[in-house]
C-alpha cells in the first residue's frame, strides 16, 4: 500500500473540555527539527490527568521524538520550537531548570538501564541528591516503590544486592521504582516491554494500570495489543504527523482517518 496517499493534513485531533477534565500536560504547536531533517509537525496535544495514553505508529514516525521532547530529553540532539505545558509552566523554555522539571517528569526506556549498583542505591540515588538522608525515610521510598513496581516480594530479602543481576523484566520495574521513588507527577515511557518476554510485559502492564491511580502515562509502543489492552486514548503518528488522537476504543473500532484504520488493521506499509 502506498503510505503517501495519505493526506497528512487531515487530522483527527481530540480536544479535551477543560471543565470536564484536568490536563496533566499539553503541547502547543510543537515541531521537532534533527538538522534538515523536520522530523515532528505541530502536535497540539493534550494528555488527561491519570491516564495512560498510547502514542503508536510505524517506525520512523516521529514518536520517540516527540515523547522525548516532553522532559527536554532531545536537548542538545533536535532543535524544539513551540510549547509544553506543564502547572502553567512552558517546559521547552530556555528559563527552565530541566533537572528540577525532570523530577515531575519522569522516563523510563526501552532497555532497562539501572546503575551497576545495588537494588536499594539505584532507588535511593536521586532521592538522597534530592535533600532525602533518613534512613527510615529512605526505606520506606524503597518499600513503596518497590511495591508500586510490583517489584518488592521479589527483592525485598535481597535489596544490598546487585541491580544488574536481575532478569530484564525485573530490572525494567527497578527502573521504573527508580523513575517514581522521586514521586513524579507524569511517567514518559518509550516501549518499555519491547525488550522483555510476555510474562515480564504483563508485569509491567499491569503495574502500569496500577500506576495510573497516582501517575499520568505516556507510552510508546509498536505493540497494538498492548495498546488497546492499557491505554485510555491513543494517538496515531505517521510520517512525523499526529494523524487521530482519541479514546482509545474508537482508534482501535471506530477509527476517523483511513491512515488509521489501515494501521490499526495491519494494512499498512
Ligand atoms: N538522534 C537522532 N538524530 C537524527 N535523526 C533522528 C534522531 N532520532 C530520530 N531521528 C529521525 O527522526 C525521525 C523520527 O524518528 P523517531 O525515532 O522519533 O520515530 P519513532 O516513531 O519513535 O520510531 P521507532 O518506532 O522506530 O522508535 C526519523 O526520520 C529518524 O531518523
Amino acid at each position: 500500500m502506498d503510505v503517501g496517499k495519505y493526506d497528512l493534513n487531515d487530522t483527527a485531533i481530540m480536544q479535551f473540555d477543560p471543565q470536564e477534565r484536568e490536563m496533566a500536560l499539553t503541547t502547543n504547536d510543537l515541531q521537532v527539527y534533527y538538522g534538515d531533517n523536520h522530523a515532528f509537525y505541530d502536535g497540539s496535544l493534550q494528555f488527561e490527568r491519570y491516564k495512560i495514553t498510547a502514542l503508536i505508529g510505524a517506525s520512523g514516525s516521529g514518536k520517540s521524538t516527540f515523547l522525548r521532547s516532553l522532559n527536554r530529553m532531545n536537548d542538545g540532539i533536535a532543535r524544539v520550537s513551540g510549547n509544553v505545558w506543564y502547572r502553567g509552566l512552558d517546559i521547552n523554555s530556555s528559563k527552565i531548570n530541566v533537572y528540577e522539571m525532570r523530577k515531575h517528569i519522569g522516563m523510563v526506556f526501552q532497555r532497562p538501564n539501572p546503575f551497576s549498583k545495588s537494588i536499594w542505591e539505584n532507588i535511593t540515588f536521586a532521592v538522597k541528591e534530592n535533600g532525602v538522608k533518613d534512613k527510615h525515610k529512605l526505606a520506606e521510598i524503597v518499600e513503596t516503590s518497590l511495591k508500586s513496581a510490583a517489584l518488592w516480594d521479589e527483592v525485598k530479602d535481597h535489596l544490598n544486592s546487585s541491580a544488574v543481576a536481575l532478569s530484564g523484566g525485573q530490572q525494567q520495574r527497578l527502573c521504573i521504582a527508580r523513575a517514581i521513588a522521586m514521586q513524579p507527577d507524569i511517567l514518559l515511557m518509550d516501549e518499555p516491554a519491547s525488550a522483555l518476554d510476555p510474562i515480564s510485559t504483563l508485569k509491567i502492564e499491569e503495574t502500569m494500570m496500577e500506576l495510573k491511580k497516582h501517575y499520568t502515562i505516556i507510552i510508546v509502543t509498536h505493540n497494538m495489543q498492548q495498546a488497546s489492552r492499557v491505554s485510555d486514548y491513543t494517538a496515531f503518528f505517521h510520517l512525523g504527523h499526529v494523524i487521530e488522537y482519541d479514546k482509545t476504543k474508537n482508534i482501535f473500532t471506530f477509527p476517523q482517518k483511513k491512515a488509521t484504520e489501515d494501521y490499526v488493521s495491519g494494512n499498512f506499509g
